[in-house]
Formats: C-alpha cells, sequence, structure tokens
C-alpha cells in the first residue's frame, strides 16, 4: 500500500492516487521534525497499526529490525522509510515521498519530506498539497527553532491546521506538566502564525501509544483524540474556493468542423450552457460540450482532464486560460508573489527569468522586496535572496498575466521561475495578489492630476464621471483636492 513519488515544486498539483475515500477526499498531511525526534518512527507506526504495510515488508521489517536499537523487542519502524534515500535524484527534483493509508473512516497521503540539507525546499513541496501539518518535537527537548522554521512554512503553504505530537513522552516518564507546558508553548507560536486549529498529543511513537491506539494505560490524564482520531476529523482544504479555470494545454483540431480545447480542470466546475471567458483575449463564448478520452459528459470539477467545446469560433492558444464568467482570475502586468530560492545564485534583483505557471511560460523581472526570518518569523527588507531562502516578490511581465491567489487556488496561483540561460528551475512560488502600486488619474495629455493605489485610480475612472468626463479640460486641471473630494463622494 506504500507508494513513494519524486516531485518537482512544478508539480504542485496533487499526486494521484488510486485509493478511493471511504467517505471523502483522501486529508494529505505532512510530518515535520527536527533529527532524532521520531518521524520515519511515527509514520512508520501509522502504517504498521492501520495495516498499510503489506505482509512481505512486514517479514522483513521484523528480521532487519531485530536486534537493532530499542530493546523493546519492536520492529524498527524507520526501517520501513529507507528506500527512499535511493531515490534521490540530482539538480533540482525534490524528494518528497508519499505514503498511503487508511481507517474504516478515511484515507491519508502522508508527504515525508526527507533530507536536512535543502529541508526547506522539500518541505515547502510536501506542504503545498498538504491539508494538515503534524509537528514533532522531543519530549524531552521542547520546542526548537526548527519547530517554528516548519510552522512557519506550513503556514506559508496555505495549511492552516497543526497537530502537535509531543513524541517519546515515555522517555519522561509520561511527564503530564511537561506535555502541557509544550502544548501551550505551541498554542502561542501557532496563534502568532494565525493557525487555530491546533490539537497537541503525548505520543509514542515507538510504544504505539496514542497513534492509532490510545495510551490510557500508560496516560490515564490525557483524554484527548489519539493522532488518528484526530486526522479522521480534519478538514480537507479545498482547491475550489473560485470559479472555473481551464489553463488550455492543446488545441485540437482533427477535422474542420471540430475545435476543442484540451487541459485539466484547475479549479470550479462546468457543464455545457455555462458562459466563459477565455483569458487573456476577455473573449465570451458558452459551452457546447464536455469530451473527456471517451465521452460526452453532462459537468467536469477540478482534476478532471477533459476537451472544452465551445459554441462560436474563437481564438485560443496554449497557455490561455478559459475561466466562468462570473469569477474570474486576476490579471495584469505587476503581481505579488512569495517564493523559495532553489538554486545555489539565489535571486538577484531586477533579473528576468522564465516564469512557468500551469501550461503558460512568461517573461518576467522579478524584484525581491523582503526575506523571512525563520528564527524570529519576521520579514526583513531584502533586494536579493540566497538558496532556501523564503522572500517576498514583485512580479513585472512584458504582458498581461492571469493568476488567482494561491490561497484561492493552488494551480493558478503557484508558479516556478526558469533560469532562461542555464535552464535551471530557480523558484518555486505563490502569488498572493496584485502588486499594490501607486497609479494615477491621467488627463488627456499624460498629466498625472493625483496619485492613489491602482485600484482606486480604475475604480475611479470607471465611475461615470470621470469616464463621461475624461476628455473634458474640466477635469484635465482637477486638482488633487477635488479629486479627492470625488473620491471621498464614491465611499459614501
Ligand atoms: N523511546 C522512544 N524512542 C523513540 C520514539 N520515537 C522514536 N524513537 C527513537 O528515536 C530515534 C530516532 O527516530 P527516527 O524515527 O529515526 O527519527 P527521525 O526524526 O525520523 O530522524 P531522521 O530520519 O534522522 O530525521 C530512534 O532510535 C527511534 O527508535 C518514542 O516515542 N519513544
Amino acid at each position: 500500500m506504500t507508494a513513494s513519488a519524486t516531485a518537482t515544486i512544478a508539480a504542485l498539483p496533487a499526486v494521484e492516487t488510486e485509493r478511493v475515500a471511504r467517505d471523502s477526499r483522501p486529508l494529505r498531511l505532512i510530518t515535520c521534525g527536527s533529527v532524532d525526534d521520531g518521524k520515519s518512527t511515527l509514520i512508520g507506526r501509522l502504517l504498521w497499526d492501520t495495516k498499510a504495510v503489506k505482509e512481505d515488508q512486514a517479514a522483513t521489517l521484523k528480521r532487519d529490525s531485530s536486534g537493532q536499537q530499542n530493546d523493546l523487542g519492536l520492529p524498527d519502524f524507520a526501517l520501513l522509510l529507507d528506500g527512499l534515500q535511493a531515490e534521490r535524484e540530482q539538480g533540482i527534483t525534490i524528494d518528497v515521498a508519499y505514503r498511503y493509508f487508511s481507517t474504516d473512516r478515511r484515507s491519508f497521503i502522508v508527504a515525508d519530506t526527507p533530507g536536512h540539507e535543502q529541508y526547506t525546499r522539500n518541505m515547502a513541496t510536501g506542504a503545498s498539497t498538504a491539508d494538515l501539518a503534524v509537528l514533532l518535537v522531543d519530549a524531552r527537548v521542547g520546542l526548537l527553532e526548527q519547530t517554528r522554521r516548519h510552522a512557519t512554512i506550513a503556514t506559508l503553504m496555505g495549511i492552516r491546521q497543526f497537530v502537535l505530537a509531543v513524541n517519546k513522552i515515555d522517555l519522561t516518564g509520561y511527564d503530564r506538566a511537561r506535555f502541557e507546558a509544550i502544548s501551550h508553548e505551541f498554542k502561542e507560536l501557532a496563534l502568532s502564525l494565525g493557525v487555530k486549529q491546533v490539537t497537541a498529543i503525548p505520543v509514542s511513537a515507538l510504544k504505539g501509544e496514542n497513534v492509532v491506539y490510545d495510551g490510557r494505560a500508560a496516560m490515564p490524564w490525557y483524554e484527548g483524540p489519539t493522532l488518528v482520531e484526530t486526522l479522521e476529523k480534519a478538514t480537507v482544504r479545498s482547491n475550489q474556493t473560485v470559479g472555473f479555470r481551464l489553463p488550455v494545454q492543446r488545441v485540437s483540431r482533427p477535422g474542420e468542423s471540430f475545435r476543442g480545447y484540451q487541459g485539466t480542470v484547475a479549479g470550479g466546475a462546468v457543464k455545457p450552457g455555462d458562459s466563459v471567458v477565455v483569458l487573456p483575449s476577455g473573449i465570451v463564448a458558452n459551452v457546447k460540450q464536455i469530451v473527456t478520452f471517451d465521452l460526452v459528459r453532462n459537468a467536469a470539477v477540478a482534476g478532471d482532464a477533459i476537451t472544452l467545446v465551445l459554441d462560436r469560433q474563437v481564438d485560443v492558444a496554449r497557455g490561455d486560460m478559459i475561466v466562468s464568467i462570473d469569477s474570474q482570475p486576476m490579471t495584469g502586468r505587476r503581481f505579488d508573489a512569495q517564493l523559495v530560492a532553489l538554486q545555489p545564485d539565489g535571486i538577484e534583483p531586477g533579473k528576468r527569468y522564465w516564469l512557468k505557471s500551469g501550461s503558460r511560460r512568461q517573461r518576467v523581472t522579478v524584484a525581491p522586496t523582503s526575506q523571512l526570518d525563520l528564527k524570529s518569523g519576521k520579514w526583513n527588507a531584502a533586494d536579493k535572496l540566497s538558496m532556501n531562502a523564503i522572500g517576498k516578490v514583485a512580479l513585472t511581465f512584458d504582458e498581461q498575466a492571469i493568476f488567482d491567489t494561491y490561497e484561492q487556488n493552488r494551480t493558478t496561483g503557484a508558479f516556478i521561475l526558469i533560469d532562461p540561460d542555464t535552464h535551471n528551475t530557480v523558484a518555486g512560488g505563490m502569488v498572493t495578489g496584485r502588486h499594490a502600486e501607486l497609479g494615477g488619474i491621467h488627463t488627456g495629455d499624460e498629466r498625472v492630476i493625483l496619485s492613489l493605489p491602482a485600484d482606486l485610480a480604475e475604480k475611479l475612472m470607471a465611475t461615470e464621471i470621470f469616464s463621461s468626463r475624461r476628455h473634458d479640460a474640466d477635469v484635465r486641471h482637477t486638482s488633487a483636492g477635488k479629486a479627492s473630494e470625488l473620491l471621498a463622494d464614491l465611499d459614501r
């Protein structure tokens, strides 16, 4: 039942699982911990106690672990994950092994991110598809700087549910006060990151206490859920908070009479008759037909690979996006983003890259503005980013770009940056919004009469007062004071 895959940060869309969830989609989780906190033991224990380990693997495990360090006569669960090292690849490939397990209630996919160097990017990749993060600490040691680092990265990648597994609780003599002090400190950390959904659990991964089976015999003072019970109740992060998105991968023209636009639905749903807009051109059309490899369908949802047929001839090319008319993504030339720098050269100020998001590849200039200090959780001003750094940047495109925020859609809000000279992937990133810059009301002779945020300028220009009198001399000479009055009127 185990499976693994290497993924690049470009492959932010989910790795598919053949398993069908019993009552919902599988819950995706990531486990994070410092060296020796017991991450491998915990994952091994989860797989073992949920019987996700095949019999042949189980036999090997029992054999290999005989004489291992633990004298409890238990298999060394960490061995289950050993195959991973061999799967590591060079270059930009990021190692994330996906393990599958299930209970009667639900199935789970756990992203296991090995490696101590490159940890940030491995973790960012694993976290990008996860609904929940399990953070491990050693009960004897408590929270470490790493714990803050992992929690911060998980939050940045959009995770809003944390489980704190206070592991090796057996080695503290099941010390309740110790557990409570660590949980308290962690909850404060989580709150400072804006995460309110936190469950802290005292665990012995080695002995299997409070993982799948409860640990009441050893910890009668703990009345909360086990790790698996918590996971069973967690919510799945939805990728469908915005409307229909179809990044066009290919235009199919098998004959004169048929023209279809192929791609994987990246958000929302679509059915024949729906009105859609082709971006960036802005052409409106209706959906005539939805075809999959063998069927004509009456609807398609996120994750479906489809061919979309429209009711009129429109100009659509690879890299365009077909979206629902009433919930459109952002379009523009300047966006704000957060990214993880992946190459030794880091990200230089003002350098030009190729940006790839789905099937689209565009020229972009990247200007770092700040870097996250993972120790303090603060953003410090920075104009370049070194390898593994997480930074905020402004993206400026040569042409119109199309994005959702990553918070709204993890496919259409994610991208990678490619160095045009070396073809290396230099960063993986998430769009956080349109770049807020000072815009202005331009008069007919291009004089700026008032500088104000671009959104507000657009809003003002869209009003009747300005659009009808745009070239009017009165408006051209409107003073800043007068324009402010007009704005104040608008906001009333
Ligand atoms: N007593 C006790 N030992 C544990 C527990 N969990 C893990 N260990 C032991 O701690 C050591 C480290 O466990 P691992 O699972 O290899 O730790 P890890 O965090 O995966 O380490 P890396 O893979 O190096 O990052 C091993 O000797 C485990 O047997 C626990 O709950 N109780």
